[in-house]
């Protein structure tokens, strides 16, 4: 039987009583399940088969149902999944209505948080605890944070650490060192970790640790070995741990994250350690799985895959379509072969910004900060202050990080930093932490600020020159889908002018980005039922075209559609202009997203139940022409 242990894990509180040989056998079962799921759909996936044995050492040693647990970003939660009883439902995992791929409290009560962005962990577990120990003070309950290598080097966490060790709670960070973010891990804490790597691992105990230890029953390997190991452990000590000594934290490590019997000894004796503690803990990204062993960046979210006859991995479908990630790759890539002033900043997103090829042809002009988004914006002010013309690519809801910089260190001093927000609008499986539907909101309220959407492809090179050929702090947003052409003869980007596709007598959409084609689709069905309806590709956000927006309010309704929140965004930008200009406004319908997180799913059954599509477009246009729609719509909305 497959799945005999993991079909009768109700809880984890049955882990502890499974001997050495069914909790191995236990994480076979969880890496089994694991390769079942990315089969058939992208799943993260090197970074899940790497926590497996560390997963099962945590919920054995721990009472997570009173103990706090927090898996800093959440995409390494899968085998945390299945063994708090999920492992019925997991074959849903990342499909709409089934499991979400990041923690979820609505699925368990052993999820406390629903994350996605990397570096709160430590944040969060401080705080429970810190609550638990007021609230609860008659109970010793545990607070563990679960952190990678890629997200420890984000200023938050080195803020939290402080303020632990200032409050010296007894907390405990694991830090799981694979060596590897999405991409090979950079900067000056990845080379000091590497130091660890060059001792053996941690056998020994220091100071009033190592006696604990002694009291504990040690299963296999004996106390005197590992105090035989004493000289090598002191060095590993000194190398790998100063850091977090100095900031106030017991130092334990590094041990080996997939040996569970040897991890659950040395978490059994951190549980006991006064004040706060960091576990160093080695794990190798797709352990267990070779082809993810030896590409971790590939398989760290696997697009579908399966093995041929030679035991080969083989993509499932040959999908050669373009992303929008790929055209403006491209403009970014064409930009700086121009002009050597222009530089591309990453906060650890090289692979999925495809930056590849231009971290190999520029690599001075390439810069990948690591899970820093708030200090990438901030550095690039500082190099354009110094007269660069960097490009920022982050995805636009991890750019949320960098509000305050991107006020203060960018539009404040009016540094013209361009952003190129990837990501921007529904993400699919990823789900609310990862859908990017603020940046049309959070970019607009800053002074100086130029916010454009393309409204197709051939837009995004254009606005890019364009970016780069003003004085000001600009954006430009898109999507993760594939790119669409509009068919035309392409005017030029001007400064708060939109493109006029076809001026209609009845209405008018003003499409705010690539759901322009939806629009275009729209109002040709329309024409069939009756309704003369144009089309204009708003281009910009801000500032927005007044002369366009007078003239539509002026002719007919007003349809707005963007993939933005309601809130703030292209909608609104354009109420406030009608509003300014003394213009009325009961004939503008804002078509966005509601004010709600909306959940994770297929990006295009989404936008069409949230009404953004050439369905919801018809539907609003009829109720504002006080028609009906005939059979053509009805076709449209199935
Ligand atoms: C704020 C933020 N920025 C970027 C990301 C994208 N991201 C997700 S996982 C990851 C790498 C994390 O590395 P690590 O913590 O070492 O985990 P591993 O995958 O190695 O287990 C990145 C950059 C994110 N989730 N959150
Ligand atoms: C966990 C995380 O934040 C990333 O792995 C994210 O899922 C990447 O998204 P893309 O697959 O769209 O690059
Ligand atoms: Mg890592």
């Amino acid at each position: 039987m497959p799945f005999e242990i993991l079909s009768e894990l109700k809880s984890p509180k049955q882990l502890r009583d499974l001997d050495d040989q069914q909790q191995n056998q236990l994480a076979s079962e969880i890496r089994e399940a694991l390769l079942t799921i990315v089969s058939d759909r992208a799943a993260h996936f090197a970074s899940n088969l790497g926590v497996v044995e560390l997963c099962i050492a945590l919920h054995s040693v721990f009472d997570f149902s009173k103990d706090r647990l927090i898996w800093d970003t959440g995409h390494q939660v899968y085998p945390h999944k299945l063994v708090t009883g999920r492992f019925p439902e997991f074959q849903s995992i990342r499909t709409r209505g089934g499991l979400m791929g990041y923690p979820n409290p609505v699925e368990s009560d052993y999820d406390l948080f629903v994350t996605g962005h990397a570096g709160s962990s430590v944040s969060t577990v401080l705080g429970l605890k810190t609550a638990d120990d007021l609230l609860f003070s008659d109970e010793d309950r545990k607070s563990v944070a679960v952190i990678g290598d890629g997200a420890l080097p984000s200023g938050i966490v080195f803020e939290a650490m402080n303020n632990a060790a200032g409050l010296n709670k007894d907390l405990l960070v694991v830090l799981n060192d694979n060596k590897m973010g999405i991409c090979p891990r950079v900067g000056g804490v990845a080379s000091y970790l590497d130091k660890a790597r060059v001792a053996p691992f941690y056998n020994g105990l220091k100071r009033d640790v190592s006696w604990l230890l002694n009291k504990l029953p040690v299963v296999g390997e004996p106390v005197e070995h590992m105090l035989g190991q004493f000289k090598e452990a002191l060095k590993t000590f000194f190398h790998g741990g100063m850091l977090f000594e100095e900031m106030g934290f017991r130092y334990i490590g590094p041990v080996d994250g997939h040996d569970i019997q040897s991890l659950q000894r040395y978490l059994e004796m951190v549980k006991e350690v006064k004040g706060p503690v960091l576990l160093h803990v080695f794990t190798e990204k797709g352990y267990g799985f070779e082809p993810a062993q030896k590409d971790p960046v590939k398989f760290h979210t696997p697009a579908p895959f399966c093995r041929d006859e030679n035991n080969e991995i083989v993509p499932v479908s040959a999908d050669k379509s373009v992303a929008y990630t790929n055209i403006a790759a491209d403009a970014i890539h064409q930009a700086m072969q121009a002009d050597e002033k222009v530089c591309v900043l990453t906060a650890a997103m090289c692979a999925g910004n495809k930056l590849n090829k231009i971290r190999d042809e520029f690599p001075d002009r390439f810069f990948d900060t690591g899970i820093c988004e708030g200090h990438a914006v901030a550095f690039a002010g500082g190099m354009a202050k110094s007269g660069m013309r960097p490009i920022v690519d982050i995805y636009s809801t991890f750019l949320q990080r960098s509000f305050d910089q991107i006020f203060q260190e960018v539009a404040l001093q009016n540094l013209p930093v361009v952003f190129c927000m990837d990501r921007a609008g529904l993400c699919g499986p990823d789900g609310p932490t990862h859908h990017g539907v603020f940046d049309n909101s959070y970019m607009r309220i800053f002074p100086n600020m130029v916010v454009m959407a393309p409204g197709d492809e051939l837009d995004v090179p254009l606005m890019l020159d364009f970016a780069l050929s003003i004085d000001s702090p600009s954006s430009i947003r898109y999507p993760k889908t594939n790119a669409e052409t509009v068919e035309r003869s392409v005017a030029p980007i001007e400064m708060g002018k939109s493109e006029v596709m076809s001026w209609g007598e009845d209405g008018n959409i003003l499409a705010c980005g690539v759901l322009l084609p939806r629009a275009i689709e729209a109002a040709e069905k329309l024409r069939g039922e009756g309704l003369d309806v144009g089309v204009v590709n708003a281009r910009f956000v801000k500032p927005v075209d007044e002369d366009v927006i007078r003239r539509a309010i002026e002719t007919g309704f007003v349809i707005t559609i963007e993939e933005n929140a309601i809130c703030g965004g292209f909608g609104s930008a354009v109420l406030e202009a009608a509003n300014r200009m003394g213009e009325p406004t009961d004939r503008i319908k804002v078509l966005a997203i509601p004010d709600e997180f909306v959940e994770h799913g297929p990006r295009g059954e989404l936008l069409a139940d949230l009404g953004l599509d050439a369905a919801g477009l018809c539907k609003a246009a009829h109720e504002l022409a006080g028609s009906s729609s005939d059979a053509s719509t009805q076709e449209l909305v199935k």
